[in-house]
């Protein structure tokens, strides 16, 4: 292990230094689109000031024999494209895959000065991060890269799950981690058919009513299949000061189901999710985006706490150090969001008069 006196030395010579904190940049949405498809691809330009990071993907939904189209699309899309200030990441192909190196190699060469986060699937532990981080360092000082490059891991094994700490601390150029439903449920062997969201048969009922005839029906209440890992996930980020993301939600039609899954990750912590499909934008760009009354109310209560200590009553609810925390949460995050999106930044300045 290296001592961590050495934990913010570059990796190669001639690579930049790591970030020490990793910087939040509004990514609500991580919008996927496979650069190999010309229908999709021709979309990107209009796309790209819609959304707050756009995701060429190479790994799965691209077919094997899509692999390397999918790759010299990215490299066309990133040196013909104005993203404004939005980001571009890439998701290369999993680590023990044919496709891995050659995805690092030509990205980082052709493309590491316009990429500011590279996703890495199937992170099982710190090791895929290590190695990574050695190959980008090595990568960018070849290509004379002057900002690091900075790595984003998706948690979808049972193994990373139980890892997943490390892996959030593996790296200064750590970013986030996601997690991934569809793989992880395949890896846990759990017995759903879906890419993230809930299942009817997960669920609890309510006791039967002495009271009542035997057979009357009992309400159920279906459960979240996910709660524990992003609860999980979330902490691991939160403790290594990294962000933390739901991932892709498969049933595009359903779009109620895809937003209170969405909100159930950003009650619990999250600062963004997948867009898999142009109608998932929105969803995720209403969802990640504190709603201005709720931005409205945490102003005035950071405005009446003063100095955060003590405690007061607001409109008969009480106040004190804990809660002036959870309300400077909101109210950095609108701050941040604002700063970009100025349909946002008049919804809370008008919230705030009212
Ligand atoms: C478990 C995981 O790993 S999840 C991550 C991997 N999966 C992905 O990245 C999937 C990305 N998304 C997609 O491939 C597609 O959205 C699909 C296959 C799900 C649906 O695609 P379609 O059947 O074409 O959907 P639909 O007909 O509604 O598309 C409407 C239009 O939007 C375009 N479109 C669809 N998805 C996207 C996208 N992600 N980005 C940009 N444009 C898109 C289509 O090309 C189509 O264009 P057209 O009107 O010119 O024909
Ligand atoms: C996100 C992803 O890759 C998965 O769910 O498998
Ligand atoms: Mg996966």
């Amino acid at each position: 292990m290296r001592s961590p006196k050495d934990f913010f030395r570059p990796l190669a010579v001639g690579a930049p230094a790591p970030v020490r904190e990793v910087p939040f940049r509004p990514s609500r949405m991580i919008h996927f689109f496979d650069p190999g498809n010309e229908k999709m691809a021709a979309k990107i330009p209009a796309i790209a000031p819609t959304v707050d990071v756009l995701l060429g993907n190479l790994e799965d939904a691209v077919a094997a024999d899509r692999k390397e189209a999918a790759r010299s699309g990215l490299v066309n899309i990133a040196k013909t494209t104005d993203f404004g200030d939005t980001q571009l990441w890439t998701r290369v192909n999993s680590l023990d895959s044919p496709w891995a190196l050659d995805d690092l190699i030509t990205l980082v060469t052709e493309i590491g000065d316009k990429l500011d986060v590279i996703m890495v699937p199937k992170v099982e532990g710190a090791e895929d991060i290590h190695y990574v981080d050695r190959l980008l360092a090595q990568l960018e000082a070849k290509a004379r890269i002057e900002r690091p490059i900075l790595v984003h891991a998706i948690l979808e094994t049972a193994t990373g799950v139980a890892n997943v700490e490390e892996i959030a601390g593996a790296s200064p150029r750590m970013q986030g981690i996601s997690l991934g439903p569809a793989d992880l449920a395949a890896s846990r062997r759990m017995k759903t058919t879906r890419v993230g969201g809930g299942h009817p048969g997960y669920l609890v009922r309510e006791d039967p009513n002495p009271e009542s005839a035997a057979g009357e029906a009992r309400a159920t209440f279906q459960q979240d299949l996910w709660h524990y890992t992003i609860a999980r996930m979330v902490d691991a980020c939160a403790a290594h000061g990294i962000l933390p993301y739901y991932g892709p939600f498969g049933d595009i039609r359903d779009t109620v189901a895809c937003e209170d899954q969405f909100r159930n990750a950003f009650l619990l912590g999250c600062v963004g999710a997948w867009s898999l499909h142009p109608v998932q934008i929105e969803i995720a760009k209403r969802v990640f985006s504190p709603a201005p009354a709720d931005v409205a109310w945490a102003r005035k209560v950071i405005a009446a706490m003063g100095d955060g200590t003590g405690a007061v009553m607001i409109d008969g609810k009480m106040q004190d150090d804990a809660t002036y925390k959870q309300c400077q949460v909101v109210a950095q995050l609108a701050d941040a969001l604002a700063a970009r999106d100025p349909e946002l930044a008049d919804a809370y300045a008008a919230a705030e008069k009212e």
